[in-house]
This record gives C-alpha cells, structure tokens and sequence, in this order.
C-alpha cells in the first residue's frame, strides 16, 4: 500500500484550475522530489495534499484511507507534517519552546526532544533563545526538527535551500537525510542537482499536470526531457 495517492487531483484558486488531474504514488521510505517551473502547482500539490485547498475532483489517499474533502487538522493527526515555505517557526517562543509544542499528543517530549537536539547540534546550542534570533538556516533547521517530532508518517517540505547560503544549505541537505531516515518525504525544491541528490524519484509538473516521473538515478539537468520543462 502506497503511503500517498493522488488521483486525478483537480485544485482551483477561484475560477483559476491550476491543478488539472495530477496523478502521483508516494511509497513508504521514499523521497519524492516535485519539481517544475514557477507556478506550475508544486506548492498547491502539497496544499491539496493538506486539504488546505481542498481538490474539487480527484482523491487523496494517506495510509490507505480517502482523506479529501477532511479537515487539514484531522490530515494533520493522522500523520502528514508540513514544512511550509516560510519556514514557520514561533519567533517569540524558545528553539525548545517550538518543539515541545510540535509533539503531538501521544509523543514522549524529553526523549523526541534529545533526538532532535542529537540530530541538530545547532539547536541544543541555541535550545533557550528566541527562534527570531537564529539565522535563516537555523530557523529552517528548527522548522523541519519540528515536522519531525510530530511523529508524522508523511512529511512536506517546501523550498527547503530557498534563500540559504551554500553552505547552510549543505546542514540543511544534512537534516533532511537525517529525517528521512524517519519518515517519507515530499520535498519541493528548485535546486535541482540538490533534489536529484537527495530524492530517490521525482515528478515533474507542466501547466498544472505531471509531465515526467522515475527514478532520479543519474538524471541531470541536461536531460532533455527535464530540460525542457525546467528552462524559462
Ligand atoms: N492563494 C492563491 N490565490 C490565487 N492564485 C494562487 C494562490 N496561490 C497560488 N496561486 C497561483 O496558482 C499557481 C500555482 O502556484 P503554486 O504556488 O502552486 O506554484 P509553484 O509551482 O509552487 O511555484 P512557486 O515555486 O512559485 O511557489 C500560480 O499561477 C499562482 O499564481
């Protein structure tokens, strides 16, 4: 049983049919890589996924159940974390505030938490500051440690590398292995050597509809079939 299953998935912004029939399988332990030009719905595919934008045709299947049309609390409980674009974190909260709050219900915080900081060296160090305070590679650290604790079977990332230098970029790449060691992953992402590296498969997105998928196994950015879809 795949962990997620878009068929046929149909997402609108108002008169505006952005997602039209997107078809996409995420199977357990994977790291699917959603890539395409600006605008062409990676981040309404999360958003249908989430039910933040609910589809208006088409099905979501998580764990084997349909969950369209549910609430994206109730897609959140039963196990699909978020790292949204604008990496989320609560400024005003501590870096240990922000992920005692992200475990969930029937999580055991002291021992999520001594994994996280293990994992986030970074975050131990700066576990009593203000999260505004850490750089924006920290903050991003914190945001997917914080994806992590709650104990989710499916997580989202948005942009991850989005505004970082080279070099935080590199920690976040690191995280990220690191928690996909734990969970499935869908992570969108505009580096494209970096989501080939990171990614096992990848589907590729045109006008709102998957144009190319496989296996990222040597597939580069001269690939003709990629780019094509990628170039501006
Ligand atoms: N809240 C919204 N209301 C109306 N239109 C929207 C909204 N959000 C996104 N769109 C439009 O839907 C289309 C798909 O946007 P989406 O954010 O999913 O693209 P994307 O592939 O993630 O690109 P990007 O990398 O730019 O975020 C775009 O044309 C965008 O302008």
């Amino acid at each position: 049983m795949s962990v997620l299953e878009l068929e046929d998935v149909h997402t609108y912004y108002g008169e505006s049919h952005v997602l039209q029939g997107v078809d996409l399988q995420v199977e357990a332990g994977e790291i699917v890589a959603l890539l395409g030009r600006n605008g062409v719905g990676k981040t309404t595919t999360l958003r249908s996924i989430l039910q933040l934008t609910p589809p208006r045709e088409g099905t979501v299947r998580f764990a084997g159940e349909d969950v369209t049309g549910l609430a994206t609390s109730d897609v959140a409980n039963r196990g699909v974390g978020w790292v949204p674009e604008e990496r989320r974190v609560f400024g005003y909260l501590t870096v240990e505030e922000n992920v005692r709050i992200a475990v969930g219900p029937d999580g055991e915080y002291e021992s999520l938490r001594d994994e996280i900081f293990t994992l986030f060296p970074d975050l131990e160090r700066f576990r009593d500051e203000e999260a505004r305070n850490l750089s924006g590679g920290q903050q991003q650290m914190l945001a997917i440690a914080r994806g992590m604790v709650g104990d989710n079977d499916l997580l989202l990332v948005d942009e991850p590398s989005e505004g970082l230098a080279p070099m935080i970029v590199e920690q976040v790449v690191d995280a990220l292995r690191e928690a996909s060691a734990e969970t499935t992953m869908i992570l969108v992402e505009q580096n494209f050597p970096l989501a080939m590296d990171l990614a096992d498969r990848f589907y590729l997105l045109d006008q709102g509809t998957v144009v190319e998928s496989g296996s990222t196994e040597g597939v580069t950015a001269d690939d003709e079939r990629i780019r094509r879809y990628l170039a501006a």
